[in-house]
Order: structure tokens, then sequence, then C-alpha cells
């Protein structure tokens, strides 16, 4: 029992430590990066890797994706904002004016050329995917309800020839022709998803059949988003996508996780009797630009209160652990998934893990070093630890996240340094 316990430990603190120096740098040499793709900007702070200058979908550079969200263009607020003072009521207002051009597309050859859906493109990782997409030169149609998505997210697609937008609640059949669907369609933050949890069952549930149902009838691919939460409060770490997971079917998180453990059981159901054609990432914590300020989630929490001066706020005395990846990469491994061979669920994810007090001090270090941390009470069934075993994501589909956490708390701080006023 006593050398049980301090296995048990070793693990524990294995976890969470970054690797040997001598790992790190062999894991440096390993990568296959063109020299000239990274800035060697290493950090001071946790784990390091070279700074990423060009995301790995297509070569892309990383300064044209930030233009679509760094900037007052982003929101494309254009002349200046009106306040006026009218007895004790204040009036702002702004003008929302259309880009004068749209960012370029490559363009293909007709062959080439894929009609994708992206169900809940509007959200904050869809829509990065739909500028990826957009910009790769394929024809998008974006099917959101907007319950947590954005129209500005998609906003400078706007009146492109390859690009619609169609405000439609997935839980509703949808009839479009198509050759691929990315559905992704899915409140994601405990907060929201928990709000309604029926509404979550039924989209994750209908939403799933729905969309399966599509893919069968335009023999379209189809790429489920599934997510880290369905291994629930995990007993094995790092998670392999073999673990059958640990779900409180009847918990405050069931909505989300069981929801999404059926559209996997849908996905393969239909796969199985219906030769769909599919794909299953699973997708670990995620953060960047986009990320709704008020959504609850860890690091957008994080960031706006450092940014605002508030303290910091960490549940439950921050001993539990999550590993966070950019959203860029996580768009290259959806895309990469997509086009590949290989039909199993996939994580998708980066197994640089913190206890979430060190993510605090990370964040608090980067962006407000004066500001304070506090502690609030954990929230119910929340999952000790989490990281994701990525070694099929590398063998299948050639895909490991790029990204350090601190470029993508960086470039995520930018962003929402823009917002700031607005939130
Ligand atoms: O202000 C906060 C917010 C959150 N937390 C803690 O930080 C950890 C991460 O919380 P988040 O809400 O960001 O995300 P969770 O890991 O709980 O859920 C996420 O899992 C993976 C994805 O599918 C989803 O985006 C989301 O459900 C939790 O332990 C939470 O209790 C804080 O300590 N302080």
């Amino acid at each position: 029992m006593g050398s049980g316990n301090k296995k048990q430990k070793k693990q524990k603190l294995a976890a969470v430590l970054p690797e040997t120096k001598e790992e790190k740098e062999k894991e440096t040499e390993e990568k296959e990066k063109p020299k000239e793709d990274t800035q060697n900007g290493e950090s001071e702070h946790g784990y390091s890797k070279p700074r990423v200058t060009h995301v790995a979908t297509a070569g892309l550079e990383l300064a044209t994706l930030r233009g679509l969200y760094v900037g007052t263009h982003a929101f494309h607020a254009a002349g200046t904002t009106t306040t006026t003072a009218n007895g004790a009521t204040t009036t702002t207002t702004y003008a929302a004016t259309p880009l004068a051009a749209f960012p370029p597309v490559a363009r293909l050859p007709a062959r080439d050329t894929r009609r994708i859906l992206v169900t809940g493109g509007a959200g904050f990782v869809g829509s990065h995917l739909v500028d990826r997409l957009m910009l790769l030169g394929h024809h998008v149609i974006v099917a959101d309800n907007f319950f947590t998505g954005f129209k500005r997210n998609v906003q400078h697609w706007l009146g492109h020839p390859n690009f619609d937008l169609l405000r439609h609640d997935v839980v509703d059949p949808l009839m479009v022709e198509v050759d691929q669907i990315y559905h992704l369609a899915c409140p994601a933050s405990p907060p929201h998803y928990q709000h309604n949890p029926v509404k979550t069952i039924k989209t994750s549930m209908l939403g799933t059949i729905n969309m399966l149902g599509l893919a069968k009838r335009t023999k379209a691919r189809f790429l489920l988003a599934s997510t880290s939460e369905i291994y629930g409060d995990p007993e094995e770490h790092p998670q392999k996508e073999t673990y059958w997971g640990h779900v409180n079917p009847i918990g405050i998180r069931a909505c989300y996780d069981e929801g999404k453990r059926i559209a996997e059981t849908l996905t393969y159901g239909y796969a199985n009797q219906d030769n769909v054609e599919v794909r299953v990432c699973r997708i670990f914590n995620t953060f960047g630009p986009r990320m709704n300020p008020a959504d609850g989630r860890v690091v957008s929490n994080f960031i706006v209160q450092a940014l605002k001066g508030e303290q910091l706020t960490v549940y439950g005395g921050g001993n539990q652990t999550r590993s966070f990846q950019y959203v860029h990469d996580l768009v290259d491994g959806m895309i990469a998934l997509m086009n590949s061979d290989y039909s199993q669920p996939v994580n998708l994810g980066n197994p640089e893990e913190y206890t979430i007090k060190q993510f605090a001090e990370t964040i608090r270090d980067i962006v407000n070093p004066a500001a304070t941390i506090k502690d609030l009470p954990m929230p119910k069934d929340d999952p000790q630890r989490r990281k994701p075993d990525i070694t099929r994501a590398k063998t299948e589909i050639g895909w490991e996240p790029r990204f350090s956490v601190v470029q993508g708390i960086e470039e995520t701080v930018e962003y929402f340094k823009c917002i700031i006023d607005d939130i």
C-alpha cells in the first residue's frame, strides 16, 4: 500500500512537471519544421517550443490569420464612437461597415473545390475552421443558431461568393448539397452547456442524427467534433483513445459528456450500417482569439481578469490539471483528420499539462504580474486530471501541436486587448 501510494504520487508529480532538458532537446530536434518557419523565441514561462510564424495547413502565414481577428477592422467598426450624455443616460453608438475587400482566397481548380458545411461555424473553434477553409479556396456553408456563436466571428466573409451563413439549429433537419460536413454545433463551456441541459442533449443527439442523415443522403464525409469530456474524470492518465472513460451519467456534466458519447455511437452506427465515411476527433481544452470572454472557461476568465486588474479565480485550490492547445493547432488537426484515411477516434490536444494554479500563475506573469489569485469552491464533478496521449494523431495523421501554450496565451491576450473595452 505504502509503495503504491509513492508510485501514485510520483506519477502525479511527473504529470505536472515539464520533461527533462534532454527530453525537451530531443523533442525539438525531432520536429520536422522548416527552419524559416520559426523564430527562436523561447519563453521563460513553463514549457518552451520555437515560436510559430506559419500554421501547418498549406503553410499559411499566422499574420494573415491574425488580420482576421486582431485590430479594429476585425469588427468592421468604422468612424468614431459617439457618446452622448442625456441626463443620467449615456448612449454609445458605433457604425458597422463592410470591409473594402474580402481577404484573398486561393483559386482552386473545380475538381479540388469542396462544398463544406460547418455546423457551429460562427463559434470560437468553428469560425477559425471557416477562415482556413475559405482561405484554402473551398465553398463554405455555416449553420449556426447563435446560442453561443456570433455573426461577427464570420462577418468578414459575409457576401463572399464562396460563403453562405444560415441561421439554423441542427436539431432541425437541413437540406443542402455538400461534400464534407464538420459537425461542431454544441455549446462547449460548462456554464453554457449546463444552462439548458436537455437542449444540450438534444443538440448532440438530434443534431448528430440530422447531420449524419445529411451525410448519408449526399455521400458527404462527416467529421464529429467530440471531446476529451467523454473520458469523464479519468482513471487512466494520460488518456488514450482506447480508454472507455469514467463518466457520471446523472451528474451536471452528463448532458455534454454523455451527449457526445451518444454522438460518437451514432457516428459509428451510420458508418457501419449505412457506409457513411466518418472521422471523429476528441478535442482537449482549447483556447485562442474569439473565445467568448463571458463563457466562464478558465483561459478567457484568467486573461480577462488579469487585463482588468481583478483577482484570478482558481477553483478548489487549483491542483486539478488540464492540458491546453492553441486553436490554430486544433484546426490543423481537424483538417488533417478530415482529409486522411483514418476513421477511428483521434485525440487532438497539447500534452503540455499544468495544474490550474500553475496556469493562473503563468497567465498572471504574462499579462499582469501585479494581479492576485483568489480561491473559489470546486464545481461538482470537475475532472481532476486531463492530458491527451497523442501517439495516434502523430502516427495516423502526422499531426502534433506546434504552438507553445505561452505563445498561444500571448496571441490570445492581443485579441482580448482589442475587445477589452466592450467587455
Ligand atoms: O475561473 C475559472 C474557471 C475554471 N476553473 C477550473 O479550470 C479547469 C478548466 O475549466 P474549463 O471550464 O476551462 O474547462 P473544463 O476542462 O472543465 O471543460 C472543458 O473540457 C473540454 C472541452 O470539451 C470543453 O471546452 C469544456 O467542457 C476546471 O478545473 C475548472 O474548475 C478555474 O479554476 N477558474
